[in-house]
């Protein structure tokens, strides 16, 4: 099966009832419904109690579904696990993950709850998100820590609150920890996704940081309203140049193998092994199915 795309990941506040029941028609890969800090302190217990609801009653479509819950920290964290992990939705989101044994802390609640629940082979997955100097400097380890976290996540806000530092357009001031962030993603084979836009009227200026987020491995992006669903689309879906050019190199691969030849040159261009994997992941991203050819013809 494809692996699921996450190129969009909208944050929806989990105490607004109206916003979650359209979540399946907003055109996002997945909704984050979120009971962290979209959500006012005095209205905690009841966004809770909706999200949990929610899950039970609204058909959010093949739109993959988040459940951001609040840190073990704070006093909502445990109670949010209580009521959301039942549940099952697909993956739940771990806020201000600092190190391994926050992982070990949260697993051990969430395994326990699933036990008590008979919940015997979950499906669920965890997102732990990195929003901390502390949380960067231990990232690799967060990242391999634990096996059901199938995605890694940057919380530029937080992250430049806890620096000390201004948020610039330009993101000067996260741009280490995105780099670091990524590596140590990719280093587990995990989907690297970004932070949000905060600045809902300004198109432009989202699509560039999504192309820029894009060159450096992300896999998608968190979002905060249903208008930036299509131009962060638009970035990470490949153009049809990308596709057609994708699909050259890899026809052209497919009769060199069979003719023994493991290097070539189209146009003057090298494609041996790795660009041709490249040509793979945009043929991927594009619905294209290659899997009855790639059975025929193997890189390795
Ligand atoms: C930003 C704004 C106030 C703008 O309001 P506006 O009213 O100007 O929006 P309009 O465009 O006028 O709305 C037009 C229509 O869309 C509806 N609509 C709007 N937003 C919608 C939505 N999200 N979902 C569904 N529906 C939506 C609206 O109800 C209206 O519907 P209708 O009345 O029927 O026409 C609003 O969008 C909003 O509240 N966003 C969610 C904010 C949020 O969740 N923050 C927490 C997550 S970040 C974080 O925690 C940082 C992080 O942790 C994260 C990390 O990076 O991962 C870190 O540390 O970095
Ligand atoms: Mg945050």
């Amino acid at each position: 099966m494809a692996k699921k795309k996450r190129r969009s990941m909208l944050y929806i506040p989990g105490n607004n009832p109206a916003m979650i029941q359209q979540a399946g028609v907003y055109g996002c890969d997945a909704v984050l419904l979120d009971l962290e800090d979209a959500v006012a302190l005095n209205q905690k217990d009841a966004a809770r109690i909706l999200v949990r609801s929610m899950l039970e009653t609204v058909n959010f479509y093949d739109t993959e579904v988040c459940v951001r819950v609040n840190n073990m920290q704070t006093p909502f964290g445990l109670a949010d696990l209580e009521e959301i992990v039942p549940m099952q939705p697909d993956n739940i989101r771990f806020p201000k993950t600092e190190s391994v044994q926050d992982v070990k802390d949260f697993m051990k609640e969430v395994r326990r709850i699933e036990k008590e629940h008979g919940i015997k082979n979950p499906k669920m997955t965890i997102h732990v998100m990195i929003e901390t100097a502390k949380g960067v400097a231990n990232v690799y380890d967060i990242a391999a820590c634990e096996p059901r976290v199938d995605a890694i996540t940057i919380g530029g806000q937080d992250l430049t609150a806890d620096m000390g530092i201004v948020k610039t357009p330009d993101g000067a001031g996260i741009d280490y920890a995105r780099k670091r962030i990524v590596m140590a993603g990719k280093a587990n084979n995990l989907d690297v996704l970004d932070t949000v836009f905060a600045d809902v009227n300004d198109e432009e200026g989202l699509k560039e940081e999504t192309e820029y987020i894009k060159k450096l491995g992300f896999a998608g992006k968190a979002l905060i309203n249903p208008r930036q669903v299509d131009p962060v689309h638009e970035v990470f879906n490949p153009s049809e140049n990308e596709i057609r050019k994708a699909y050259r190199v890899y026809s052209e691969f497919y009769k060199n193998t069979k003719a023994g030849i493991g290097v070539f040159a189209i146009d003057g261009k090298m494609i041996d092994a790795p660009v041709v994997q490249r040509a793979i992941t945009v043929l991927e991203y594009a619905n294209i199915d290659i899997n009855r050819n790639r059975k025929k013809c193997r890189l390795v």
